[in-house]
């Protein structure tokens, strides 16, 4: 309800009927929305940018879907809580591996890296390096044994080098190992120096590898979203908590009123403190917000007139350090358009954020002409900013050098009637698409739990509640439509 002149939406109705405010459009906020509405709440997203998706972002200037935020679903499987939607839509899915490592989102089968000086850096070398990493990688779980005090996997592989002699490496197999470990940096959004030692490892990795979505996941989002009533451009800036109600402000100064409300913008958000919470959160709730740490990955997509780079699912450039190594991913093979999507992490994602989009881009190409001398310049190209976008502040939450594992779990837990969703809210599956969307249908479900018993006499209301998208959607079975098998 609007009250005239007092710029006051209040969504409660006087009938016994619950009302919510979900804030944030990403795959938590939907799925959290479309639980609730298919609840019979009474829902309104509030969402700042005039688009929604989030760090879903499938852009279509090129004239075919390319994603600027998530494009893998990791974990292609029925286990996972995102396949059945998926399967429904029919939306096809293009393997890159078939591994449930973090370390290769690619099976080592189809590749071509190359050193700054264009040469191709022998496939024999490439496979035995990459077992050398692995090697160091498990030599580090010894280290972390020895220690109860954390530290950086950038330092735990020098203690490993320097104990083990024989698996430090020279000239370009040194650059091959860095270009390994630029991937894990790619992985995490972060340089080596700030990812834990201790917690690294601790995300649950489903199997059945990584699988691109070939059409981008914008018809997932927009499946979510059907029916939904929700205002773009409405950015939250204050949440007030009374007994029975929580009131939410947007710049404009307009205010709603709901039963309660779902916080699922990203945590760089909350670090930053855009969003004023009245009365404070708790100390402990403030602390996982300050404790928290987010990381950065950029898109730089490059659309060229033809293709003219090896047949590949994705070409490298290694280097002495991982700053300088470079990771470009061929969505021709996936989907036929002469894309390739360059991917720089941590402080390098930072740094070319600082540029123009034009010079960002021409550095992208640069990298692309020191391998390949007769490379022609791209027609288009398209750039992220998730580091500086002030609806993101970051693209995903990682496990930070003495930060305990739990702090996901913390930011989750429900503050009154505020409830917490978003990959950072997520312990199992933290930093990805499948971990936001069953935070969202986690938080839904306790949201119309604590409503309804707020109500009282839970027999009078009439709910029509269907157990909704996973469960609900688990029913009607669909296999994945997989190529690359
Ligand atoms: C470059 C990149 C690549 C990635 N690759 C993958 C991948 O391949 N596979 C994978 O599983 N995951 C990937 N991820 C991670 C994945 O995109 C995220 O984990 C997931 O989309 C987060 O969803 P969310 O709902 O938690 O947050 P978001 O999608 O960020 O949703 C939060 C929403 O809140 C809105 N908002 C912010 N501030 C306010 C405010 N003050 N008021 C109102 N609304 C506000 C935002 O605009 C946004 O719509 C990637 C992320 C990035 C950035």
């Amino acid at each position: 309800m609007e009250k005239q002149g007092s710029h006051v939406s209040n969504i409660r109705r006087k009938s016994l009927s619950p009302s919510v405010i979900v804030i944030g459009s990403g795959f938590a906020g939907l799925a959290a929305a479309h639980a609730l509405k298919n609840a019979s709440f009474k829902v309104v997203v509030l969402e700042s940018r005039d688009r929604i998706g989030g760090r879903i972002c499938t852009d279509f200037s090129f004239g075919f879907p390319v994603d600027l935020g998530a494009s893998w679903l990791h974990g292609v499987c029925e286990e996972n809580p995102l396949a059945p939607l998926i399967g429904r839509l029919g939306l096809p899915l293009y393997r890159t591996s078939g591994d449930d490592s973090v370390l290769y989102d690619h099976d080592l089968e189809s590749y071509a890296l190359f050193d700054t000086n264009g040469h191709q850096v022998p496939p024999e070398l490439v496979q035995k390096i990459g077992e050398v990493f692995e090697t160091i990688l498990k030599e580090t779980d010894k280290i972390r044994k020895e220690n109860s005090k954390d530290m950086s996997i950038a330092k735990a592989i020098a203690i490993v080098l320097e104990r083990n002699p024989h698996l430090r490496q020279e000239g370009l197999a040194h650059d091959v190992l860095q270009w390994y470990l630029c991937r894990m940096e790619g992985w995490f959004a972060t340089d080596a120096e700030t990812i834990s030692l201790q917690s690294w490892d601790k995300e649950v990795l489903l199997p059945g590898g990584h699988g691109l979505m070939v059409r981008g996941y914008r018809p997932v989002i927009n499946t979510l979203a059907k029916g939904i009533d929700i205002r773009l451009r409405h950015r939250v800036t204050q949440v007030v908590r009374n007994n029975n109600s929580v009131e939410v402000m947007v710049e404009s100064g307009k205010t709603f009123v709901a039963d309660a409300a779902v916080v699922t913008v990203p945590v760089g958000v909350l670090k930053a403190n855009a969003i004023t919470f009245v009365p404070r959160l708790p100390d402990w709730k403030e602390e996982a917000i300050r404790d928290l740490s987010v990381g950065t990955e950029n898109k730089i997509a490059l659309h060229f007139e033809r293709v003219f780079w090896p047949n590949v699912e994705f070409i490298g450039v290694v280097s002495s350090t991982t700053y300088g190594c470079s990771y470009f991913l061929n969505l021709h093979k996936a989907t036929g358009y002469p894309v390739l999507v360059y991917m720089p992490a941590g402080q390098l994602a930072h740094d070319l954020e600082k540029l123009s989009d034009e010079a960002a881009a021409k550095f992208a190409f640069s990298q692309l002409q020191k391998i390949l001398p007769d490379a022609c310049e791209p027609i288009q190209y398209l750039l992220s900013h998730w580091g500086t976008d002030e609806s993101s502040l970051g693209s995903y939450t990682y496990d930070g050098v003495g930060k305990s594992h739990d702090l996901f779990e913390k930011l989750r837990i429900p503050v009154d009637n505020l409830f917490f969703a978003g990959e950072a809210t997520c312990i199992k599956y933290t930093g990805t698409v499948h971990g936001a969307f069953s935070t969202g249908l986690k938080a839904a479900e306790e949201c119309r739990m604590r409503v309804l018993e707020r109500y009282g006499d839970l027999s009078k209301l009439e709910m029509t509640f269907h157990p909704v998208t996973a469960e609900e959607a688990a029913s009607v079975s669909v296999p994945l439509l997989i190529s690359r098998l």
